[in-house]
């Protein structure tokens, strides 16, 4: 008999359960020996405008008790930023210690990516990007609001026991990849106290890997990279913020920020992880079915990946990749399209 998994569905907003819906689909497809226990929560800006409500901790507690999360996107323009993205994405990801926001840059073969300079072959890199501190923790404030005098702060909380903890998971990645190489992003020639702590801790764990090379970039200059010489890059930690940005621009650089997943990794296990597309809820295109579900679909191949159905997982990717590479030429198709495709490859 298969095996049960309790999966919590937060579609969000905008393109969120549009693109969730398809993952799903896939979901379900590759796994036809797995009972899946879905709960739909509904979260966002609908259940902001009927409660004022964003995250009741009643729901956060029924949220713990699963398995694993899919989540959509989270923001609408009908709520005033940061209410929902603080209120409902961030604070699930601290209050389940998802220490670990891990963004695969992959470039599939046939896949257009716009560089200056062609595409390259290869565009193979994993960003590790710290998930629960930074200035994304809600520190600061403001002073003399909506005067000439005003004065806004936001701080960054960059803490040992969080950059040690993150720093090693992007090792042991690098040491289990075939270039073991492990580039940090910062900003340590401004950011001084921060940039300090990031770069002595991640130096002082070096010797513990010592298949692995290390390297230190400036986010600046980083940026750069991406898009002039990305085959530079192997496994990156950076901080929340930078790891944001950054990966934005892996999304860019490897065909689109349709394409670009991610998990949100509670590693010890605590409590459950969740994975959702790089992107946002894209107000846009929203209704349109024009949104393209991949990101979300190659998100739930990080979840089964994540949970253990490794060869499940690979053939979600497999199916993708062939998706992807049979797209030049042919006519757009509907967000419901595109997943039935996938599912249909992923099932034959
Ligand atoms: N993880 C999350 O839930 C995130 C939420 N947001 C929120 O989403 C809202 C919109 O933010 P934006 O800055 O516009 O970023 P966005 O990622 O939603 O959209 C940026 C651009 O990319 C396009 N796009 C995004 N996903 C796409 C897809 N799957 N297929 C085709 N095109 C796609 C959009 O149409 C838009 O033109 C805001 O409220 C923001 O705070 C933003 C980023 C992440
Ligand atoms: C909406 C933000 C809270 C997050 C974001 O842009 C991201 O995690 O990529
Ligand atoms: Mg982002």
């Amino acid at each position: 008999m298969g095996k049960t998994v309790k999966l919590a569905v937060i579609g969000g907003d905008g393109i969120g359960p549009e693109v969730t819906a398809e993952a799903l689909k896939v979901l379900r497809a590759a796994t036809p020996e797995v009972t899946w226990d879905t709960t739909d929560y509904d979260l966002g800006a609908r259940r902001y405008h009927a409660t004022g409500e964003t995250l009741p901790d009643t729901v956060l507690e029924e949220i713990r008790g699963h398995d694993a999360i899919l989540l959509g996107a989270v923001g609408d323009p009908s709520v005033p930023s940061g209410v929902l993205e603080r209120g409902l994405l961030l604070r699930l990801r601290f209050e389940l210690d998802h220490y670990v926001n891990l963004r695969p840059v992959r470039l599939y073969p046939g896949v257009a990516s716009p560089l200056a300079k062609g595409t390259p072959e290869t565009i193979d890199m994993v960003v590790v990007r710290e998930g629960t501190e930074g200035p994304y923790t809600g520190a600061g404030g403001v002073m003399r609001r909506g005067t000439p005098q005003e004065i806004a702060t936001q701080e960054s909380y960059n803490t040992y026991f969080g950059v040690e903890r993150v720093a090693r998971y992007a090792f042991e990645q690098a040491a289990n990849r075939p270039r073991r190489k492990l580039t940090l992003v910062h900003k340590n020639n401004v950011l001084t106290y921060a940039g300090d702590l990031w770069v002595r801790t991640v130096n002082g764990l070096a010797p513990e890997f010592p298949s692995v090379t290390v390297e230190y970039q400036h986010v600046d200059a980083a940026s750069m990279f991406f898009v002039t010489q990305p085959e530079r890059f192997d496994v990156i930690v950076t901080d929340n913020l930078f790891g944001d940005i950054i990966t934005d621009l892996g999304a860019a650089i490897a065909g689109g920020i349709g394409l670009a997943a991610s998990g949100n990794i509670n590693p010890a296990g605590t409590f459950p992880s969740m994975f959702e597309p790089v992107h946002g809820s894209a107000p846009d295109i929203a209704g349109q079915s024009k949104a393209d579900p991949t990101a979300a679909i190659l998100s739930a191949a990080l979840l089964l990946s994540h949970l253990g159905y490794t060869a499940e997982a690979g053939q979600i990717e497999q199916a993708v990749a062939d998706d992807v590479s049979e797209r030049g030429g042919r006519s757009a198709r509907t967000t419901g399209e595109i997943g039935d495709d996938v599912a249909k490859r992923v099932a034959g």
